[in-house]
């Protein structure tokens, strides 16, 4: 069983405090960031914080919009995430994660490592778990090797004192970095290139609105130096869209970067499709891309024997298949 795709979250200030040495909680994200931190909330299976987090701000760790809780319903899940506290020790029974919320999440206790935390998690289904903190938290698991994204958003504030944001020195892939409201979002990917672009194609399938009768699909279309030319969703602009055809929408087809190119996929490119006349296996043959990476071979669910993967591999296209993402790639599509 694979382990759980972690995604690390976290406010910081510009010198890198997660708090300050005062007992007041102290809130780092403006409004804006706090609700894209919610929405972040409701794409996981899970959402972990340590004793010392229960302890220091007694968080309630539940999606807080009902437009999130109500999709999520929709999508077959609870309305808010499992919470897990990690401690050696009993929590308070009067804590507000033991005692609020219980109608939308459950919450459990753990202790181990990091792995053990992991592999106990994925063994109750957990796909994507977000880690919340606190210090402690971010510095095992980062140390550990097992955070997958990190997303560190940076507030304009100077604490000058409290408890740090570290980890391990590994290096950290910048995916995105935009702002959010006055904070700033920096979203890093952990691990090999492929690995990291599949890991961001998995994580836009989230993405997809739910449909009975479609796969939801995430890609990326990554040039040889790294830069992202497009990214895709299915039913992104229009009901019958799939994610490789909006993608490639978006590219210029004379960009000289293309058959440098990787397009990185959620599930295999179509090779048959009954909703329009070309698929995405022409799109990508027609786009003079000489790379695919996938996370899922399409099982023939909708289409008899699907054939994207060998299409394009007769037509000279490389075609790499990483199963250790078939479950992330999955997930989006388990309503069905
Ligand atoms: N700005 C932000 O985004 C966030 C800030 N914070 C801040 O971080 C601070 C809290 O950080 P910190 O004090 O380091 O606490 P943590 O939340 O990191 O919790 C550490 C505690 O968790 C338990 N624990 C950790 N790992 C394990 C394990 N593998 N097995 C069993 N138990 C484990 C231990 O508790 P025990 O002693 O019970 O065994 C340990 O003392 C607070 O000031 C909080 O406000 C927190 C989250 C987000
Ligand atoms: N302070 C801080 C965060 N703190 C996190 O949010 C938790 C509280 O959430 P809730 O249960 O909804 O009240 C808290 O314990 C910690 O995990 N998160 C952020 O995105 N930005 C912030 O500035």
């Amino acid at each position: 069983m694979k382990r759980p795709h972690v995604l690390a979250s976290a406010a910081v200030s510009i010198d890198g405090f997660l708090d300050d040495a005062s007992p007041q909680r102290l809130v780092l994200s403006g409004p804006a960031d706090l609700d894209r931190v919610d929405a972040e909330r409701a794409s996981v299976d899970a959402i972990l914080v340590g004793a010392g987090t229960v302890r220091a701000d007694d968080p309630r760790l539940l999606v807080r919009s009902p437009d999130r809780r109500a999709d999520r319903v929709e999508r077959g899940l609870g309305p808010s995430p499992l919470r897990v506290v990690l401690s050696s020790q009993a929590v308070d029974p009067g804590a507000r994660v033991l005692t609020e919320g219980r109608d939308v999440a459950d919450t459990v206790v753990l202790a181990g490592t990091p792995h053990e935390v992991l592999d106990h998690l994925a063994g109750h289904g957990v796909v994507r778990l977000m880690v919340e903190g606190g210090a402690g938290v971010h510095r095992e698991f980062l140390g550990a090797g097992v955070v997958d994204e990190l997303q560190l958003a940076v507030a304009p504030r100077l604490v000058g004192d409290g408890p740090r944001f570290t980890g391990a020195p590994d290096e950290a892939h910048l995916v995105e970095a935009r702002t959010v409201g006055p904070d700033v979002l920096l979203r890093y990917r952990f691990g090999d290139a492929d690995a990291r672009w599949l890991g961001e194609a998995c994580s836009l399938a989230e993405r997809c609105p739910p449909s009975p009768s479609a796969f939801s699909v995430g890609c990326v279309v990554v040039a040889a130096d790294g830069t992202v030319l497009a990214t895709g969703h299915s039913r992104r602009d229009d009901v019958l869209d799939h994610a490789e055809e909006v993608a490639l929408r978006d590219v210029d087809r004379a960009d000289p970067r293309l058959p440098g190119a990787t397009i990185y996929t959620s599930l295999e490119p179509c090779g048959q499709r009954a909703s329009r006349p070309v698929t995405c296996a022409q799109h990508i043959l027609d786009a003079g891309i000489g790379r695919v990476v996938m996370a899922w071979r399409e099982p023939p669910l909708f289409v008899g024997t699907p054939s994207g993967a060998a299409r394009l591999e007769a037509a000279g296209v490389e075609v790499v298949e990483c199963p250790g993402f078939e479950d992330l790639a999955r997930r989006p599509n388990r309503h069905r």
